[in-house]
C-alpha cells in the first residue's frame, strides 16, 4: 500500500448555515440549517473534504466512522460500506420511522442515514486521492463526458422574512403566480437557468397550477417541473397532470409511495419523477416493474456517494428510466461533488436541481458561479474547491452557541413560530 494514501486523521465539523424562509409541504425552512463537514487527512499530508446532513442522527454514525477510518487507505472506497455497517450503531434511528423532515425523502431509517454519512466520507476520500494524484474527481470516476453540467432554477414559495428573527434577504415574498414568475425571472437573468422547478404542496393545487401556467406564459417552451413532495392523492395528482400536461417536463412525487405513483403513472402521459419512492436499491425493483416512475432524481447523499450514483445511473439506463439530480440545502463542496459525478454520466438528459443559489454562506474560498444555467466541470486536482477555515470556524461557532433550536432541521417547528397550531400535514394533504 502507498502509505502516503493512508488516512491519518478525520475531522468532523458540524455547522449551521443560514437558510431563507422557503416553504414546503411540511412547513418552512428554519433560519439556520445543520450541515456536517468531513475532512480526511492522509499520512502524505493531503486533506480531502466532504459534506452531508448535520442533524444529530447523522452526527453519531459519522463519529463512529471517523474513529474507525485511520489506518485505511483513501482508495478503499468499496470498503466504506461494510465498515459503516460494522461500526455505526443504527439503534437510535432504526426505531425512528417518521418521514424525514430534512430530506423530504420518504421514510428515514438507519440504513438510509448510514448511506448519507458514507457519502461525505467517500467524497472526502476521492478529493484527497485526486489531490494526491493530481487528478480531478471526474477522472477518478472514469472521466467526464461533458465540460459543463446544466442546472435548473429551484423556485420556492417563500416569505420575505423569518417570522421570529425578522431576518430577511433581498428576494422578498413569493406567494402567488406573479411572485413565482418574478423569482424565476431573477434566476434566469442572474444565472441563466433555462428550466424551472417549483416546490409545491404548499397551497391548494389550483393555486399551484396557476403558478405553473404563469411560468409557461412568461417562459414559453421552457421545461417546467412541479414537486409537491407526495402531498396529493391519486385523483388530485391526475387532476393536476391533466391541467398541466401541455407544459410539464415532469411531475415530481405528486403522491406518496410506489402504489400511488404507479396508479398515477398508469393514468397519465405526464412523466413522473421521484426522489422519494426510489431512494435506495431495495426500492428499485418494484417501482421499475410497475412503471411507477420515468425519471429518478439521483442524489449522492442518498445513494452513498459518487460511485453508487454511477451504479444507479447504469441501472436506470438498463431499464430505460431517465436520470436527473435532487438537491436540498447544501454548500459548495457538495455542489462540486454533484457536478463531477454528473459530468461522468453519459445519459443525463435533464438539468439537475440545486438549492445553491439560496445559500448565501459557504465554507469554500470561491463560490461556484452558474453561467448560462451551467457549471463548468473543474479539471483541478480533487473536487477543485478550497476550504475557507475562517468561515468554517465561524459557522461551527454558530452551531456551538445554538441552544438546540437549529441543530435538527425541523420545518414544522419553524412553521409553528408563525402558526402555533401547525403540525406536519398528513398525506394526502389534498
Ligand atoms: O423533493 C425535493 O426536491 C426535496 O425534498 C428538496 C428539498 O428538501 C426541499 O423540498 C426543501 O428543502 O424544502
Ligand atoms: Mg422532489
Amino acid at each position: 500500500m502507498n502509505t502516503a494514501l493512508v488516512i491519518e486523521d478525520v475531522r468532523l465539523t458540524p455547522i449551521l448555515v443560514s437558510d431563507p424562509p422557503l416553504l414546503n409541504t411540511q412547513g418552512v425552512h428554519q433560519p439556520y440549517t445543520p450541515r456536517l463537514i468531513v475532512e480526511v487527512v492522509t499520512r502524505g499530508g493531503t486533506t480531502g473534504v466532504g459534506e452531508t446532513y448535520g442533524d444529530g442522527a447523522y452526527l453519531e454514525p459519522a463519529r463512529s466512522l471517523a474513529e474507525a477510518l485511520p489506518g485505511r487507505a483513501v482508495t478503499d472506497l468499496n470498503g466504506l460500506f461494510a465498515l459503516a455497517d460494522e461500526v455505526c450503531d443504527g439503534s437510535h434511528a432504526a426505531a425512528d420511522d417518521r418521514v424525514d423532515a430534512g430530506g423530504l425523502r420518504g421514510v428515514r431509517n438507519a440504513g438510509k442515514i448510514r448511506l448519507s454519512v458514507v457519502s461525505a466520507f467517500e467524497v472526502a476520500c476521492l478529493d484527497a486521492l485526486g489531490r494526491a494524484q493530481g487528478l480531478p474527481v471526474h477522472a477518478l470516476l472514469g472521466g467526464k463526458v461533458r465540460d459543463s453540467v446544466e442546472y435548473s432554477a429551484y423556485l420556492f414559495y417563500r416569505w420575505a422574512a423569518h417570522p421570529a428573527s425578522g431576518e430577511r434577504d433581498d428576494w422578498g415574498a413569493a406567494l402567488d403566480p406573479a411572485g413565482v414568475v418574478a423569482q424565476a425571472r431573477r434566476f434566469a437573468d442572474t444565472y441563466g437557468f433555462g428550466s424551472f422547478k417549483l416546490k409545491g404542496g404548499v397551497f391548494e393545487p389550483d393555486r399551484e397550477i396557476a403558478a405553473i401556467r404563469a411560468l409557461a406564459e412568461a417562459f414559453p417552451g421552457r421545461p417546467l417541473r412541479l414537486d409537491p413532495n407526495g402531498a396529493w392523492s391519486v385523483p388530485t395528482s391526475l387532476y393536476v397532470a391533466e391541467q398541466l400536461k401541455d407544459v410539464l417536463e415532469y411531475l415530481e412525487d405528486p403522491t406518496s409511495g410506489t402504489d400511488n405513483m404507479a396508479a398515477v403513472a398508469a393514468a397519465t402521459d405526464v412523466p413522473l419523477a421521484t426522489n422519494m419512492c426510489v431512494t435506495t436499491l431495495a426500492e428499485i425493483p418494484e417501482a421499475f416493474a410497475r412503471d411507477a416512475v420515468r425519471i429518478v432524481l439521483s442524489d449522492h447523499h442518498y445513494w452513498g456517494g459518487l460511485h453508487r450514483t454511477r451504479e444507479l445511473a447504469g441501472i436506470c439506463r438498463t431499464f430505460g428510466v431517465g436520470l436527473s439530480m435532487h438537491s436540498n440545502t447544501h454548500l459548495g463542496i457538495s455542489l462540486a461533488a454533484m457536478t463531477h459525478v454528473a459530468a461522468t454520466v453519459p445519459d443525463l438528459a435533464y438539468a439537475c436541481d440545486s438549492h445553491y443559489p439560496w445559500q448565501t454562506e459557504d465554507v469554500i474560498t470561491e463560490r461556484h458561479t452558474f453561467t448560462g444555467g451551467r457549471l463548468t466541470v473543474s479539471d483541478a486536482p480533487g473536487l477543485g474547491v478550497e476550504l475557507d477555515r475562517d468561515r468554517l470556524a465561524a459557522l461551527h461557532r454558530r452551531w456551538l452557541e445554538d441552544d438546540g433550536t437549529h441543530r435538527e432541521r425541523d420545518d414544522a417547528a419553524a412553521m409553528r413560530v408563525a402558526d402555533p397550531d401547525w403540525t406536519t400535514p398528513a398525506v394526502p394533504r389534498w
